[in-house]
């Protein structure tokens, strides 16, 4: 795949960063993430944003009500079906998010130095003085000298409708507050971020529940975004909640990690979930700024050790409003993926940005530059020395695939798997060349009727960095004979052949079962 292998690790000549990368059929390894909103939810504008490389299209239910959502939803099949591209669902919750309650809708500004009181009373206007807020005790969760932080929903960080507060003093339920700079809020929503307070609130809310037990069990996602994950017992208690609505309890549980409470109790978050969103819009303002990077590269090795998901957010928020990203906005992309990211989650920039494909084909641009010289070598050496000895067979296995297919410049690795785990490990490993994971069916029952599995874990695989998955088809039998083998590999090789993975005499790394046995075998292609 990479004729030209630049480490970063090694002098590059100069003169070679200059040459054109050559084109590929998989822009990236990395998957994107994108929030469907006002500005992408037409059939046309989804579809673009599939052939752009989007492979998860995120419901953000902070804004929006069951019947937008729905109709944009459907909108998002016909273009999946139109295009012939995958692309898994995920529903973010709204959590314990505080917002300020603006009926009028009207523009506030807001004054440096003046003062504002927030007041639990929605029945209030908001005004210069007053900000109604969803909240009611707000004035016991915070002290004077606290800093409040109100933005635009989904802020980006760098408009001008966000601003800081100091809690100047309580009265009663109304807590007093100093404008520290000026501002203007304009927009529909302003969400508020109070710095390292706890706010008593449960995580997944009462109409959280009723989303996810209405919407998601309809449309059967495939990820829950678990906003403001404080806890394991998070966790927990939305698995229990999801394992009571029949597919749900197929669907995994992603915890965002927005603040100091996430962050404190992280190891036994990601022991709890299937993966982690690294929420960089609320945790960067809860965490000093230089303290920011320190957490993402952290929170990533422990995802990549664990082999679940790390998802970055947060990445070109100024492609917003502009066509190409700022410098730092660019390197920042590259340096996610250096520290191993799976995925980057765009929330603004394609729910209300003016240019939501642009953004995710660059994005995609910056990710396939930026795998091309990740240490893969390196990288694996610290894997298997983490994990250890003795190591499980399967993981031996697919930490093996991985090391012939690099050995003899396999242009993929085709993995048999039902449960997606063995797909998951072989990426664990993160291998140079794509992984094509051949979802083999299996019948199942629930008593009343029976069906396939395949299709949650195809689709969950969509977030993982570097697999393409594939859903075989359900009449050939799960059992691992040799001859079922063979077929489904044919069907797979030819659908590698088809999509431009597979070339005429390349060889190709296959990871299945026959029997028992767990086997790598190496195949060299004839035409
Ligand atoms: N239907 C199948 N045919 C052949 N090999 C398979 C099949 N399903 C899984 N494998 C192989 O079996 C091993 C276990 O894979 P995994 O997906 O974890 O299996 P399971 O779904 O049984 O937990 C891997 O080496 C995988 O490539
Ligand atoms: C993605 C984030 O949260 P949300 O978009 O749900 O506010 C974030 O805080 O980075
Ligand atoms: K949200
Ligand atoms: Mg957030």
């Amino acid at each position: 795949m990479q004729s030209t292998h630049l480490l970063l690790e090694e002098p590059i000549r100069m003169a070679s960063i200059l040459e054109p990368s050559k084109p590929s059929f998989f822009p990236a390894m990395t998957k994107i993430v994108g929030t469907l909103g006002p500005k992408s939810r037409s059939v046309e504008v989804i579809s673009a944003c599939l052939n752009a490389g989007m492979s998860v299209a995120r419901f953000d239910f902070s804004w929006g009500d069951i019947e937008y959502h729905q109709e944009t939803l459907d909108n998002l099949k016909a273009a999946i079906k139109s295009t012939k591209k995958l692309c898994a669902v995920m529903l973010d919750t709204v959590g314990p998010e505080l917002q300020v309650v603006n009926k009028s809708e009207k523009a506030i500004s807001l004054e440096a130095n003046a003062y504002v009181v927030l007041t639990p009373d929605q029945e209030k206007e908001a005004s210069s003085e007053l900000l109604p807020i969803n909240f009611t005790n707000l004035s016991k969760a915070v002290k004077p000298g606290d800093t409040i932080f109100i933005g635009q929903y989904l802020f980006t960080g760098s408009e001008t409708t966000s601003v800081w507060l100091e809690v100047f003093e309580l009265k009663g339920d109304d807590v007093v507050c100093i404008i520290k700079n000026s501002a203007t809020l304009a927009g529909s929503l302003f969400t508020l971020h109070i710095s390292q307070i706890h706010i008593d609130l449960p995580t997944l809310t009462e109409a959280d529940k009723s989303v996810i037990s209405t919407w998601a069990v309809r449309n059967k996602i495939d990820f829950l975004s678990l906003s403001y994950t404080r806890h394991a017992e998070d966790v927990r208690q939305a698995r229990e909640f999801l394992s009571k609505l029949g597919d749900l309890s197929q669907t995994q549980i992603f915890a965002k990690i927005e603040n100091i409470e996430g962050l404190t109790h992280f190891d036994e978050i990601l022991q709890e979930a299937d993966g982690i969103i690294l929420s960089r819009g609320n945790l960067g303002i809860d965490l000093p700024p230089e303290k920011v990077f320190l957490f993402q590269k952290a929170a990533v090795y422990k995802c990549n050790m664990a082999g679940k998901p790390a998802v970055v957010t947060r990445v070109v928020d100024s492609m917003t409003d502009n066509l190409r990203p700022t410098r730092a906005e660019a390197t920042d992309v590259a340096n996610a993926i250096l520290d191993g990211s799976d995925a980057i989650l765009l929330g603004a920039e394609t729910l209300r940005g003016l240019y939501p494909v642009e953004t995710i084909s660059i994005v995609g641009r910056i990710c396939y530059e930026a795998e091309k010289v990740f240490n893969q070598d390196l990288y694996f050496k610290k894997t298997v020395k983490y994990v250890g000895e003795p190591m499980s067979h399967l993981e031996s296995i697919a930490s093996s695939a991985v090391r012939a297919a690099i050995k003899v410049k396999a242009s993929v690795i085709i993995c048999f798997t039902s449960s997606g785990r063995a797909a998951r490990l072989i990426a664990k490993y993160r291998p140079t060349m794509p992984v094509l994971s051949v979802v083999i069916p299996r019948l199942k029952t629930n008593q009343l009727k029976w069906s396939f599995t395949g299709a949650f874990e195809a689709r969950q695989s969509l977030i993982v960095r570097g697999l393409f998955p594939m859903l075989a088809d359900p009449r050939h039998p799960a059992e691992s004979t040799s001859a079922t083998n063979e077929s489904v590999l044919k069907v797979a090789l030819d659908h590698g052949k088809a999509s431009g993975l597979i070339k005429s005499h390349d060889r190709v790394v296959v990871c299945q079962k026959v029997g028992d046995a767990s086997v790598v075998k190496i195949i060299e292609l004839e035409d």
